[in-house]
């Protein structure tokens, strides 16, 4: 029977360490960090993502902004606010929620936001220096994918792990950080032929492809490690990609879905919020 990797009680330790920082900074240097938050339209599920992270923001003390365009800005609109925000003391971190509407660009949204204010880490300079190995802000979901891997206190050196989905913002620069900690990596997506195959010899499986129940117990190997990024809603229940009760009975350890990656995605965008406060700070005289 699986052990549970606990995203909530996991995240809570990081946020009493953020806390601490961010006292200390106030105090020693009157510095408060600052996020915007820009999003673009009415999906109602982008904006419960982006009330959650004003919420965690207040709650360790940062200064948060959320901007809320309607569907109709243009895109020039859009790249206007970026360049007041990149110009703006009061913030150190830029999200602009995704998916956009279709007559944007999201890539090139993305690398309009300053590359030291890209806490998302979605910019091209970002996403090429850490397919590098040089220092870059790193993705949020894929940071708390590896953060909750490093608790279960396994060495990852050697072990085989498969990614089920490509996207830039989730598969692939996971995929891209657990080669750097040297496991044999793989990419699964929808155009892969037999994925059984490949989930059959995975010692950690990270699921991002947004369909539910896509991975049964009988799918994984015995003693793995399942990590859930999944979130899809299936009669109004949060489902991951993970059949979960089949699951836990053969993996070593699991994440739930809701309790699992999402609100360790939220903590490492605090966490690089702070991180861009910090180096932007120290770089001053
Ligand atoms: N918990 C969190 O913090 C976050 C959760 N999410 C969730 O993660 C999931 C993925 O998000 P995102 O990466 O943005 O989604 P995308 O839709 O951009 O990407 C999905 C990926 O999964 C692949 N895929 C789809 N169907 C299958 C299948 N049957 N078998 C194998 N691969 C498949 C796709 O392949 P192809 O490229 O060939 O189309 C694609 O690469 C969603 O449920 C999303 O809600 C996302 C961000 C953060
Ligand atoms: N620029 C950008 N950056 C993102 O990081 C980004 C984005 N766009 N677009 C959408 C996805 C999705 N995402 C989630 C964040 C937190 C939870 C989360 O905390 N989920 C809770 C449950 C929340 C609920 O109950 O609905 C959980 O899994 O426990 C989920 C998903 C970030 N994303």
């Amino acid at each position: 029977m699986a052990k549970i990797l606990d995203g909530r009680k996991i995240s809570k330790e990081i946020r009493a360490d953020i806390i601490e920082r961010v006292d200390r900074m106030k105090e020693e240097k009157g510095i408060v960090p600052g996020l915007a938050v820009v999003i673009v339209g009415d999906d109602e599920a982008s904006h419960v993502y982006v009330s959650m992270k004003a919420k965690a923001c207040k709650s360790v003390g940062f200064h948060s902004e959320e901007h809320k365009l309607p569907e109709s800005t243009t895109q020039e609109e859009l790249l206007n606010l970026i360049d007041h925000l990149n110009n703006d003391d009061k913030i150190n971190g830029i999200l602009v929620q995704l998916p956009l509407p279709k007559h944007m660009d999201e890539n090139l949204v993305n690398s309009h936001i300053s590359p030291q204010k890209d806490v998302d880490g979605f910019h091209a300079v970002n996403m090429g220096n850490l397919t590098l190995g040089e220092e870059s802000y790193v993705p949020c979901t894929p940071k708390g994918i590896i953060e909750l891997i490093k608790r279960t206190g396994t060495d990852m050196a050697g072990k085989n792990a498969v990614v089920v989905g490509r996207s830039n913002i989730v598969g692939k620069p996971a995929a891209i950080l657990l080669l750097k900690e040297s496991c044999t990596t793989t990419i699964c997506h929808s155009k892969t032929k037999n994925m059984e195959l490949f989930l059959k010899e995975a010692d950690i499986v990270v699921a991002a492809a947004g369909v539910p129940n896509l991975i049964k117990g009988h799918m994984i190997k015995e003693g793995a490690i399942v990590i859930d990024a999944g979130t899809r809603k299936l009669d109004g229940k949060l489902v991951g990609d993970v059949e979960f009760d089949s699951a836990k009975e053969v993996a070593s350890w699991i994440t739930p879905v809701p309790g699992g990656v999402g609100p360790m995605t939220i903590t490492m965008l605090l966490e690089n919020t702070l991180e861009a406060t910090e180096k932007l700070w120290n770089s001053r005289p």
